[in-house]
Order: C-alpha cells, then sequence, then structure tokens
C-alpha cells in the first residue's frame, strides 16, 4: 500500500525552479489499478519516478508498506526497487545482445537467484506471457509487441507487489496496443498486483476503474464504478 502524503518535487536550473509535484496527496491499496493521465509536462514521469523509488521527493512521504521512500539510503532504495517494484517502459528497453530468456533472467541477477533456477524462472515467465517458443530469439527478431511482452516477463519474473507502467503501449500499433494491455491485464488479475499506469491513451483511460489526472504537478482522483 502507498501513502503519499504533501509530495513535492522542485526541478531547479540556474536561477528557474519548477514544481514537477505540488503538494500531492495519494493512496493506493495493494492491488489496486491506478491510470494516471495528463498533458504533457503535469508531472505523470515525475510521479512514477516517486512510486518507483527511482527519485526522491524535495518535501513530503512516499510510504510503502509502512516505510518512507524518501529517507532511504540509496543501496535500501535499490533493494526496494529490485525486490517490489516491476518496471514496463514505452520503449521496452531490451538488451539488444540478449536473447529473450537472458534479457528475463537479467531481473533475478541482483536477487542472488542460480543460474539454474534463473533459467527456470524466466522460461516460465515468458511461457505465462505467450512467448514459451521464442526463448532464443533476440530482440530484433521479434515484433514490438513481442518485445513489449519480453519486459513484462522481464518486470514480472521477480515477483513484485508492483507493477509500475510510463506508456506501455505508446511505440505498439491499435491492434497491439489491445493484445499489451489484455496481457498486463491478465497479469494484474491472476497475480494481484499493485498496477499503476501512464497513459496518454483516451480510451485505456476510460475503462480505468479509477483514474488519476495530473496537471501543472496537482493530482485529482477520479473513481469510475461502471468501469
Ligand atoms: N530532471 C529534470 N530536470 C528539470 N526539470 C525536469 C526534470 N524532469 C522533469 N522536469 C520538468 O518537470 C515537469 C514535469 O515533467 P514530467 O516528465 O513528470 O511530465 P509528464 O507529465 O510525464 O510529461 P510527458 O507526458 O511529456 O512525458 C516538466 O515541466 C519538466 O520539464
Amino acid at each position: 500500500m502507498y501513502e503519499l502524503r504533501n509530495v513535492t518535487k522542485r526541478y531547479t536550473r540556474g536561477k528557474e525552479s519548477i514544481d514537477a509535484l505540488d503538494g500531492v496527496d495519494l493512496t493506493i491499496a495493494d492491488g489496486d489499478r491506478l491510470v494516471i493521465q495528463g498533458p504533457t509536462g503535469g508531472g505523470k514521469s515525475t510521479l512514477l519516478q516517486m512510486l518507483g523509488a527511482l527519485d526522491r521527493p524535495t518535501a513530503g512521504e512516499v510510504v510503502l508498506d509502512g516505510t518512507d521512500l524518501a529517507r532511504l539510503s540509496e543501496t535500501r532504495l535499490t533493494k526496494v526497487r529490485s525486490e517490489n517494484i516491476g518496471f514496463v517502459f514505452q520503449s521496452f528497453n531490451l538488451i539488444p545482445t540478449l536473447t529473450a530468456q537472458e534479457n528475463v533472467e537479467t531481473a533475478l541477477v541482483p536477487l542472488g537467484v542460480k543460474p539454474k533456477e534463473r533459467r527456470e524462472r524466466a522460461a516460465e515467465a515468458l511461457t505465462s506471457v505467450g512467448l514459451g517458443e521464442r526463448l532464443g530469439h533476440l530482440p530484433s527478431e521479434m515484433s514490438g509487441g513481442q518485445q513489449q511482452r519480453v519486459a513484462i516477463a522481464r518486470a514480472l519474473v521477480k515477483q513484485p507487489k508492483v507493477l509500475l507502467a510510463d506508456e506501455p503501449t505508446g511505440n505498439l500499433d491499435e491492434s497491439m496496443r489491445d493484445e499489451i494491455m489484455d496481457v498486463l491485464e491478465r497479469m494484474w488479475k491472476e497475480l494481484g498486483l499493485t498496477f499503476i499506469m501512464v497513459t496518454h491513451d483516451s480510451a485505456i483511460a476510460k475503462k480505468a476503474p479509477r483514474l488519476a489526472t495530473i496537471r501543472k504537478g496537482r493530482i485529482s482522483v477520479k473513481e469510475n464504478a461502471g468501469a
């Protein structure tokens, strides 16, 4: 469970400063699915960075399961991230020289998982996203949708509590967008994840049960009981 209290993130460049987040309060329960939308520059990616322990706020608290991430050392933040949080990005971020299976295995290396178990768990994760036949393929030998599925398997192989996705369908055409949204939704349900996704796609936002909008660093949250 996340509890954000009065979170401010100020970026300063020379004499100019901007509050990318300006007093954000937000609670996200375990197993929630939250979609974040808003105009470009509104603060979406900055919020995701706070939730993902990739950066700390300038002021306020980002409490994950009772621990304030804003107060952790860099080493502890890295540990929280590698154990609890899976990331999926718009640009897939796969390593081009590694096969699908090797790309997925990279998520287990920092956790000290032995090579044999790494291979087995990576194969299992790829099978669960429908890529059991593609373990030995390089990213360049796969479609955009398949590459994004490898990235999803890499995010989930460590069995995180939280999945954060930043425009996961942004580089995909419409049919692949639907395919990736189906995989993400199925994983959210099957694994009981807390799933938080940034999107510019109004069709996806419309279907979201809980929708946060961020403008000029300020957040408003709407529940959509019908979605
Ligand atoms: N590292 C940084 N240094 C300085 N300013 C930054 C930095 N990162 C973001 N900003 C500024 O903070 C504001 C919020 O940026 P952010 O990337 O969070 O917006 P966004 O809603 O994700 O936008 P987009 O939809 O374009 O990705 C913007 O004005 C941006 O220019």
